[in-house]
C-alpha cells in the first residue's frame, strides 16, 4: 500500500508502544523504515516487545517512563536524544481506562485516568515541542483519542476517559494553529473497537455484551490492528503534510449508527418492510 521507504530514518516515539495498538502502529512504522523509541511504565514489557519487533531487523530503543511524571518525561527525551540525536514524530498512545458508574469513583480513580491521558499527553507534547522550537525543527504529533471524544458526545461509564480524551482533542486542535508557524503538525485518530488485551480486560463486561456491541457496528466486525496502523502511517508521513488539526475516525461507522434516529430499523427484514410498507400506503 505504501512505498517501503515512506518513513525511512524518521525517529518515532510511541508511548504505550509495547502493547496493543501502540505496538501494531510501531511494527508498521518499522516496516516503512522508521527507527522507534517505545516508552511505558513496565520495563519487562518494553524489553520483550523491542526484542520481538526487531526479529526481522530495524531498531527499537526502549525506556521506561510514567508519562504522569514530568521529570520522567524529560529523562525519556534526554535518553532518546542521547541514543538517536533527534526525534521526528511523536505518537501519544498511552492511556488508562476502565468501566465504572461515575458515582462509584474515588478522586484517586479519576486522577489515575486524567493524569495518564490528559496530563501525560500534555507533558509529552510540551517537552518535545519546546525542544523542536529551540532546534528550529519541524515535526508531527499524532494523538490517539476515541470516538466518544471525536463525536463530542462523550460516554457514560468511562467518564474520566471521555473528559480526558476530549481534552486531548482540544489540545490537538489548539496547537495545530499555534505551533503551525514552527512547522509542527498535529493530527489525531479516533479508533472504534479494536480488540486488545488492555482494553478488553477493562472495558468488556462479558462476552455476550461484547458480541452485542460489535453487532451495533454497521460493518458487523471489529477493526483489524493493521487497518489502524496503515492510517497512522499515512497521517504522520510527508504525504499527509497538509492535514493539520484533524481527527480521523476509524470505527466501521459505529458512532454514526448511534447518531441517526432511524438506524435501528436496520434490524427489519425484507418481509417486515413489505408488510410495513403495505400497511402505511393503505392509510
Ligand atoms: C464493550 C466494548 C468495548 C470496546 C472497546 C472500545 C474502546 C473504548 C476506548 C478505549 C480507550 C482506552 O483507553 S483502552 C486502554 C486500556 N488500557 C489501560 O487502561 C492500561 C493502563 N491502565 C491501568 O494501568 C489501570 O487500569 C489504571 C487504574 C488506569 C491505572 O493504574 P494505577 O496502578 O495507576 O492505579 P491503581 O492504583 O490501580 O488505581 C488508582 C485508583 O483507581 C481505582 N480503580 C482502579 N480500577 C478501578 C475500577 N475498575 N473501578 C473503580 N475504580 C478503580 C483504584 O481503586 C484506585 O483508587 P483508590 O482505591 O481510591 O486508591
Ligand atoms: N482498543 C481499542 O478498541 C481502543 C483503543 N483506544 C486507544 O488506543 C490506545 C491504545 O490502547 P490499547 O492498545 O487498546 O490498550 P493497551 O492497554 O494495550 O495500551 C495502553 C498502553 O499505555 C501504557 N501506559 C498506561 N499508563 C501509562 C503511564 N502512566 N505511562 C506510560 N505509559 C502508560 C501501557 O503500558 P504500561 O502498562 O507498561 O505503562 C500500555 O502499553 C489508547 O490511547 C486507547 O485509549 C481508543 C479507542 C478504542
Amino acid at each position: 500500500m505504501f512505498r517501503s521507504d515512506l518513513l525511512r530514518d524518521k525517529v518515532i516515539v510511541i508511548t504505550g508502544g509495547g502493547t496493543g495498538l501502540g505496538r501494531a502502529i510501531g511494527e508498521r512504522y518499522l516496516e516503512l523504515g522508521a527507527k522507534l523509541a517505545i516508552a511505558s511504565r513496565r520495563k519487562d514489557v518494553l524489553q520483550t516487545a523491542a526484542q520481538e519487533m526487531t526479529q526481522n531487523g530495524g531498531e527499537v530503543f526502549y525506556h521506561p517512563c510514567d508519562v504522569r511524571d514530568p521529570s520522567q518525561v524529560t529523562e525519556l527525551f534526554d535518553a532518546i536524544y542521547a541514543h538517536y540525536g533527534k526525534v521526528d514524530i511523536l505518537v501519544n498512545n498511552a492511556a488508562g481506562n476502565f468501566i465504572s458508574p461515575t458515582e462509584r469513583l474515588s478522586s484517586r480513580a479519576v486522577d489515575s485516568v486524567l493524569n495518564i491521558v490528559l496530563h501525560g499527553t500534555f507533558y509529552m507534547t510540551l517537552e518535545l515541542g519546546k525542544r523542536w522550537i529551540e532546534e528550529k525543527k519541524s515535526g508531527t504529533m499524532l494523538n490517539i483519542v476515541t470516538t466518544y471524544a471525536a463525536s463530542g458526545a462523550g460516554s457514560g461509564f468511562v467518564v474520566p476517559s471521555a473528559a480526558a480524551k476530549a481534552g486531548v482533542l482540544t489540545l490537538t486542535r489548539s496547537l495545530a494553529v499555534e505551533w503551525a508557524k514552527y512547522g509542527i503538525r498535529q493530527v489525531a485518530i479516533a479508533p472504534g473497537m479494536f480488540p486488545t488485551e488492555g482494553a478488553w480486560s477493562r472495558l468488556v463486561p462479558s462476552e455476550e455484551m461484547g458480541e452485542r456491541l460489535l453487532n451495533r457496528v454497521p460493518l458487523h466486525r471489529a477493526g483489524n490492528k493493521s487497518e489502524l496502523a496503515n492510517l497512522a502511517a499515512f497521517l504522520v508521513s510527508d504525504e499527509a503534510a497538509y492535514i493539520n488539526g484533524e481527527v480521523v475516525t476509524i470505527d466501521g461507522g459505529e458512532w454514526l449508527q448511534g447518531a441517526g434516529e432511524f438506524n435501528e430499523l436496520a434490524d427489519l427484514t425484507n418481509e417486515d418492510w413489505d408488510q410495513l410498507s403495505a400497511k402505511m400506503r393503505s392509510k
